[in-house]
């Protein structure tokens, strides 16, 4: 495990993330050059908890071995896959490399109940998930590629925790900020969480306004984008707003 020492990101900036929907997010990433943010093929599987966020803890995994991956690996209880799940932290999210190979699960509901029990802020995995009846019980948020019933040691190795990893295709490294929502989920780089949080709680603001204008019945030219007469209207509306507080 690579311990790192990352100065801790500030409250008020994990809170306009946890508040911007991750397509607001991909969008603010975007304008900064970043295309390869989204974790796509991902979708959640909470009933309960459907937006997350969280820094990331990761675990990758290889392909199995038949002679190697065996279930008796786990009478070592600091094998690295329950090793993971005992050391992730409240506010973190446990984020898996299965280089997204589904056909056995990652993890179950055993396990991600003890992430749950320690305060985690969610799961990641590129690959499928066991048990999700139960799964989806949980109050965690998790997000996978979908169900499977074969245990993880048919397919999957559990090398390295801690570690840059990719998941779904998108580069994660420890401490890097996991959003997920609805459409998904998205990686924050940890730098850029400071940079992105204020504009994404501007074009959220924004966003709403333009969205009720056309719920409303306003056409796209001039709304979406906004001209400068909407934006003058959206500025008033914000004045008019501060003026009645
Ligand atoms: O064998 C596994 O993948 C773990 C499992 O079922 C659980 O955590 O309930
Ligand atoms: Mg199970």
């Amino acid at each position: 495990m690579t311990e790192q020492l990352l100065a801790p990101l500030d409250p008020a900036d994990l809170a306009a993330l946890a508040e911007a929907s991750t397509a607001t997010l991909t969008t603010q990433l975007f304008k900064l050059g970043l295309r390869n943010t989204y974790l796509a093929g991902l979708r959640g599987l909470s009933r309960h908890e459907p937006r997350m966020v969280g820094e990331a803890f990761t675990l990758r995994y290889i392909p199995a071995r038949e002679d190697i991956d065996t279930l008796d690996v786990f009478a070592d209880y600091d094998h690295p896959q329950r090793l993971a799940v005992e050391s992730v932290q409240p506010g973190q999210v446990l984020v898996m490399d299965c280089r997204g190979q589904g056909r056995a699960a990652s993890a179950g509901h055993i396990l991600l109940t003890r992430l749950a029990a320690r305060g985690a802020s969610g799961i990641v995995t590129d690959g499928t998930l066991r048990d999700v009846e139960g799964i989806g019980d949980l109050r965690l948020p998790v997000f996978a590629a979908g169900p499977a019933a074969m245990t993880n040691l048919a397919q999957h190795h559990a090398v390295d925790l801690q570690v840059p990893i990719g998941c779904a295709g998108v580069p994660v490294y420890p401490g890097d900020v996991l959003v997920g929502d609805a459409d998904g989920v998205v990686c924050v780089p940890r730098h850029l969480v400071p940079v992105i949080a204020q504009p994404a709680r501007e074009q959220e603001e924004l966003e709403a306004f333009l969205q009720r204008r056309v719920a409303a019945g306003a056409p796209l030219r001039g709304t979406y984008p906004p001209d400068e007469h909407t934006l003058r209207a959206y500025d008033e509306s914000r004045a008019a707003l501060g003026d009645a507080r």
